[in-house]
C-alpha cells in the first residue's frame, strides 16, 4: 500500500522556487527552494547578516525577487506587491516595533481591522468605528491586552508591545504569518508567556508560521521543522533534531570553513 505523502508534498500553502535576491549584482538571497505545508511551523535560524530577514521581506513581497518563483496556494505571487499578497492572507511582523505612541492599544488594532477591510471602509474611518468593536474586542483577549485596551503604546513594555504587533497582524485574519524575530527586546520574565500566544496562534488558531528566533528553546518547543539560512543560502531544512545533530550546521554556527 503507497504511504501518504506529507502535506507539504500534497498542497504547499507557500513554494519557493529558486528564489533570489541581489543588490547590484551583489547577491543577498540565493536560490531558496522549499515548500511548507498548510498547519506548519516553520523557525528561521542562522548566524547575523545570514539573510533570514531578507528572505521574509521577499516572501512578504518588500524586496522583488531577481531570480526564480514564489507561489501562494498555487498562484505564482512573485510579482506581486505587498499589499495583493496580504489580501491573500499573508501577514508579517517586523524585528523592530513600530507604533504611533500616542495612539492606544485599542486603537491600533481597530485601525488594523479597518485597513483590512479595504480602502472603501478606511475612508468611513471615524464613523464606523464602533463596526470594529467585537473584531478588536476579540483579538484583544486572545493577545492578552484586553486590560491595556485604553493605554498608549508608548507605554507599554517590549513583550507586550510585541503582543501588539501579533494583535495588528491577527485582526486582518492572515492564514500564513511571518514572524521577524518576536523575542527581540523582550524581557527574560515576557518570554514564556509570548511563546503561549504563538503556540497557541499555530496551534489552536492553525495558522501557518514562519519564524525567524534567535532563542533557540523557544523555537525547539514550537517548530515541526527549523530551516538553516548560511550566507544567503539555505544550509538544512529538517525537523529539530535532525538540524541540531547536522555538523554542517554546528560548523556554520561555529564560524568554521564550510
Ligand atoms: N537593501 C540592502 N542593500 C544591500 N545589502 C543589504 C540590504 N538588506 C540587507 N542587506 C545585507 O544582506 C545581508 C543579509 O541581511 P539580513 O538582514 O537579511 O540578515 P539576517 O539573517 O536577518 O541578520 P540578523 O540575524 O542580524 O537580523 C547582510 O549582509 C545585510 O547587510
Amino acid at each position: 500500500m503507497p504511504r501518504p505523502a506529507s502535506p507539504a508534498v500534497v498542497a504547499p500553502v507557500l513554494r519557493l522556487d529558486g528564489l533570489g535576491w541581489a543588490v547590484r549584482g551583489v547577491p543577498i538571497v540565493e536560490d531558496v527552494s522549499f515548500s511548507v505545508g498548510e498547519g506548519e511551523f516553520i523557525a528561521f535560524i542562522g548566524p547575523n547578516g545570514a539573510g533570514k530577514t531578507s528572505l521574509f521581506n521577499l516572501i512578504s513581497g518588500i524586496c522583488p525577487a531577481t531570480a526564480g518563483s514564489l507561489e501562494l496556494d498555487g498562484a505564482d505571487i512573485t510579482a506581486e506587491p505587498v499589499h495583493a499578497r496580504a489580501r491573500r492572507g499573508l501577514g508579517r511582523t517586523f524585528q523592530t516595533s513600530s507604533f504611533w505612541p500616542g495612539t492606544t492599544v485599542a486603537g491600533h488594532v481597530r485601525l488594523a481591522a479597518q485597513a483590512a477591510a479595504g480602502p472603501r471602509a478606511s475612508y468611513r474611518i471615524w464613523r464606523r468605528a464602533d463596526r470594529y468593536a467585537d473584531r478588536v474586542a476579540e483579538t484583544l483577549a486572545r493577545t492578552e491586552l484586553a486590560h491595556r485596551a485604553g493605554t498608549p503604546a508608548s507605554a507599554l513594555s517590549h513583550g507586550e508591545k510585541r503582543k501588539l504587533e501579533l494583535a495588528v497582524l491577527l485582526v486582518s485574519d492572515p492564514r500564513l504569518i511571518l514572524l521577524d524575530e518576536p523575542m527581540a527586546g523582550v524581557s527574560a520574565e515576557e518570554v514564556p508567556a509570548l511563546t503561549e500566544l504563538i503556540r497557541s496562534v499555530h496551534r489552536d488558531l492553525g495558522r501557518t508560521v514562519l519564524m525567524v528566533e534567535h532563542h533557540m528553546d523557544v523555537l525547539l518547543g514550537l517548530a515541526d521543522r527549523v530551516a538553516v539560512m548560511h550566507h544567503g543560502t539555505l544550509l538544512a531544512l529538517d525537523t529539530p533534531d535532525a538540524v541540531m545533530a547536522d555538523t554542517t550546521v554546528q560548523q556554520a554556527y561555529l564560524g568554521e570553513a564550510l
